[in-house]
Parts: C-alpha cells; structure tokens; sequence
C-alpha cells in the first residue's frame, strides 16, 4: 500500500447509505463523508459543529481517519455515490487525492460539495463525477465575510471550466437571485441550481414555493432538500 492513502482526514462524521437530499442527484443512494474545518462562518450553517469551536469542541467533532480506512467502509456497501462534504473538504485536499482516486477507480461515483473558494487540482478534477459548487451570497455568508473572502473569481472560473460542476446557491430572501445572476454571468457558471435555506420541512417547502416561479422565469433549476422534508434536521442523514 503506497503511503498516501494512510494520510489521515480530519472527518466530521461519516454516514449512509442514506438518500443524496441536494441538487441534481437528490434521491440517489449516497454514502456520505463530511470532512470537518471552513474556511467560512456562515451564520445559518448548518454544519457548525465542522468549524465553530465557540460552540463545540473540536477534540469531540473532529476524528482523524486514513483515507485507506474511509475507503474500505465505502467499499463495504454497495452503494454508487459517494458524497464528500464538510465543512469547506477542499481544504484538505491533498489528503482527499488518494481517497478520491482509489474509490473512483474502484468504480465509485464521486460528488465534492464545496464553497467555491478554493480551486481543484487536475487530479481531483480528473477522479471527481461532480462538483456541487455552492457560492455564498452576501445574505448567507453574513457580515464577517467581503466578497474577497466568499467569492473566488479564479476558483469560480476553474470550476466552470472543469466541466463537472453544478453551481449551486442556497437562497433565503429575493435579493439573492440578483446576485446570483450577477455571479453567473460574470463567471460563466452554468448550470445554476436554486436551493432553499432552511432545516425544517416547512421552512424548505414555503421558500420552495415562492422560488419556483423565479426560477422557471430565469431559466436555472430548483432543488429540495430531500432529507430535510424526510428527516428534518437530523445529524447523519
Ligand atoms: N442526505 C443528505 N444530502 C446532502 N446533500 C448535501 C449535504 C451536505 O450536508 O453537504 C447533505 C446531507 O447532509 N444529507
Ligand atoms: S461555507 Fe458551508 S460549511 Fe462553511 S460555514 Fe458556510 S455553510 Fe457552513
Ligand atoms: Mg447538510
């Protein structure tokens, strides 16, 4: 066994199979692999427990597991998607290379959700079945963070260029969608997937409702997030 793949990850949780619950595969099987650390704080995340240590402790939500350990539990179900998330997991992606690689070559489907801040190499765009890119408007990234900090213009443009990437935007007010079509056009980002902020069934379904007529009139998709209506906001679903 070469040395990279015994290179720990610093994990968050792992998880499945359960139902990918966003954008373009939701209701697939999926494993789930949440790598823990952002470079961000969004203040509606709905991962703190990957990165605000104001609220949790470290030593107890993040677990150093080899990428060789991670990929016999993947291996162990016979489920195709594999989701890797955090958390921002392109923070890690050197140690994430050999974990990528080695499932994809055993036949897995690899989707990276990620913020878009930070640039995939060649071999994790070679390995990688998709990118779910999800860009932080104003509304969402909250205060602490400048458009320096959440939007990567040379990131963006690299991702758009990969040709596996779907660009994903969590939205909770009308403002965001003129911004979100400001960053498409400026960028090129294409497909533009339209989600709903929200961890309660009924928040996801009201804002789903609302944001299926603006979405149709521009011509973007619109996903759910199917395992909060199945699941609400339970933790390893
Ligand atoms: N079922 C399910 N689907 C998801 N898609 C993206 C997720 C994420 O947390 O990044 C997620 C998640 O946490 N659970
Ligand atoms: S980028 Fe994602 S994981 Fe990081 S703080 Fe924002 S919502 Fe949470
Ligand atoms: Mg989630």
């Amino acid at each position: 066994m070469n040395d990279a793949i015994t290179r720990p990850l610093l994990v968050a949780e792992h998880f499945g199979p359960t139902l990918q619950g966003e954008g373009s595969s939701a209701g697939k099987p999926a494993l789930f692999i949440r790598l823990s650390r952002c470079n961000l704080s969004c203040p509606a995340c709905d991962t703190p427990y990957t990165w605000d240590w104001s609220r949790f402790n470290p030593r107890l939500e993040a677990r150093k597991i080899t990428a060789d350990a991670l990929h016999r539990w993947a291996m162990s179900y016979k489920t195709e998607l594999v989701v890797i998330t955090g958390g921002e997991p392109l923070l890690q992606q050197d140690a994430l290379r050999p974990l990528v690689r080695s499932l994809a070559i055993a036949g897995r489907r690899i989707e990276i959700e990620t913020n878009g801040t930070i640039a995939p190499d060649p071999d994790i765009i070679e390995y990688v079945s998709q990118f779910n890119v999800s860009p932080k408007t104003a509304t969402f990234a909250g205060s602490d963070a400048t458009r320096v900090h959440r939007i990567n213009p040379d990131a963006l443009r690299n991702f758009a260029s990969s040709q596996k990437a779907v660009f994903k935007f969590t939205v909770s007010s009308a403002e965001d969608l003129d911004e979100i079509s400001l960053h498409a056009a400026e960028f090129g980002l294409e497909p533009v997937w339209i989600m709903p902020e929200g961890t309660t069934p009924e928040v996801v379904l009201g804002r789903m409702s609302w944001l299926a007529e603006e979405v149709i009139k521009r011509n973007w998709n619109l996903s759910g997030r199917l395992h909060i209506l199945l699941w609400g906001d339970q933790r390893g679903r």
